[in-house]
């Protein structure tokens, strides 16, 4: 098993940034999303370097969608990173966590006039998803009295390699303009009283394991460039999303390094940019790539079933990891407790819920297992707890990060108290 270097394997057991996971088990209960920070920090100075090699206007947007927990944002704060948000809830934990309101881009398909409201009192930039929006967000600029600086999202019709859920540039794609409306848009957004065009905003899909696609975005953003600048539209940002994939298999699958990704893309920018006489910065939004590797999700098992498979029931299930129950998507798993011992037997790792699809790993060659074993499954800080649920109203779990020698909730566990708070019952059933 190659594992990433904060995860080690001492006196049999995985640890995680040096921290033994039997423990972080004993001490805060399972299920438990154990995180660490120094490789978030890491993952996000590699990327930034390897750009930041090529041009010094850059600017990493962390993509708040893949782990929204307050402490990500903080560290992205202190990195000076900004942050693709998505809602009126990221847009405020990014806030509240000390971002620079000029380095977030409010983005949606769907934003509400609260939203459209809120990104102008915020005095964010706002990535436009359609003419009936930016006419919404012209209104309430001018209501507001103000001007907001706005990229349009352009859809460049692209196919990218990677599951189709999580493929958003396709032509028949929800998200953005149509290549052939986008300079349409931009001429009307130049006439609008109270919005200025200053970026092109795209994002061709998630989970992308080759670089090949990045540079035809690339190529399709900078022909989009040559004609705004035609226009009269001055870009102060190109943003070319995120999209970077991570090596789930981590046997077979061989990911781009941050370096490859920059290679691919960086000559066509700096290319593109010197030949049209323009000088934006270049922003990305990447997610996963920054946090999918720096977390486990530590899940105990509850009993061992030999059926037409042998099935180890484990206490955490879609309701806390839905990628395999919602992409067919694999995460690697450690017996946590048994990390040394040599692979025996075929499990398939069952969650506790209701669902037949409650499965986080299947058919893997593990230790020979029995009920109070620990199992961690990897590369689950992207879109892992972000997109949890109470299904099954079972609470949700808390989350640790750790630091150095240093082990801390980052969110207590939800208890069963949590799951009726918000709940009233109607007057007639006083
Ligand atoms: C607009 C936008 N930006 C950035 C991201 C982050 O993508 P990833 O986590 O694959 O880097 C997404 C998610 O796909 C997105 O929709
Ligand atoms: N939730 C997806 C990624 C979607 C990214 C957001 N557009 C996943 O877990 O792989």
């Amino acid at each position: 098993m190659i594992l990433p270097s904060h995860l080690t394997v001492r006196n049999g057991r995985l640890a995680i940034g040096g921290h033994d996971t039997v423990e972080l088990a004993k001490a805060y209960g399972t299920p438990l999303y154990v995180t660490d920070e120094d490789r978030i920090r890491e993952n996000y100075r590699r990327l930034a370097d390897a750009l930041g090699g090529y041009y010094d206007r850059i600017q990493v947007l962390y993509a708040a969608k893949a782990n929204g927990n307050l402490a990500l944002f903080r560290i992205f704060a202190d990195l000076n990173a900004g942050a693709d948000v998505f809602s009126a809830g990221e847009l405020s934990l990014a806030l509240s966590a000390g971002m620079n309101p000029g380095l977030l881009l409010f983005n949606g398909s769907s934003k509400s006039a609260a939203d459209l409201a809120l990104a102008v009192e915020k005095g964010v930039r706002v990535s436009v998803d359609s003419l009936d929006e930016l006419r919404q967000l012209n209104a309430a600029a001018e209501a507001a009295g103000k001007t907001v600086e706005i990229a349009f999202r352009v859809n460049p019709a692209l196919e990218v390699p990677t599951h189709p859920k999580i493929a958003t540039g396709l032509a028949t794609s929800k998200f953005g303009i149509p290549a052939g409306q986008i300079l349409d848009a931009y001429r009307e957004a130049l006439a609008c009283s109270n919005i200025e065009p200053v970026g092109i905003h795209c994002h061709i899909g998630s989970q992308i394991l080759e670089v090949e696609p990045f540079a035809r975005e690339m190529e399709v953003v900078i022909d989009l460039a040559r004609e705004l600048s035609k226009m009269g539209v001055t870009l102060k940002f190109i943003d070319i999303g995120g999209g970077l994939g991570v090596p789930y298999h981590r046997e077979t699958d061989h990911a781009p390094t941050p370096q490859d990704y920059a290679d691919a893309v960086m000559p066509i920018f700096l290319a593109g940019i010197r030949d049209i006489g323009i000088q934006p910065e270049l922003w990305v939004e990447p997610g996963r790539s920054l946090v999918a590797d720096s977390t486990i999700l530590l899940t105990r098992i509850n009993s061992i079933k030999e059926a037409h498979k042998t099935f180890a029931n484990v206490d955490a299930g879609f309701n806390l990891l839905v990628r395999p129950a919602m992409y067919d998507s694999y995460h690697t798993v450690v017996a946590a407790n048994k990390a040394d011992a040599p692979p025996e037997r075929e499990y398939t790792i069952a969650g506790p819920i209701c669902e037949t699809g409650d499965l986080l790993a299947k058919d893997r060659m593990l230790p020979t297992l029995t009920a109070g074993d620990l199992i961690a499954v990897l590369d689950t800080g992207a879109y892992g707890f972000a997109m949890s649920s109470q299904y099954n109203s079972r609470p949700r779990s808390a989350e640790v990060i750790v630091r150095g020698s240093e082990a801390t909730l980052m969110r207590r566990a939800e208890s069963i108290d949590d799951l009726t708070a918000p709940m009233q019952r109607p007057a007639w059933q006083q």
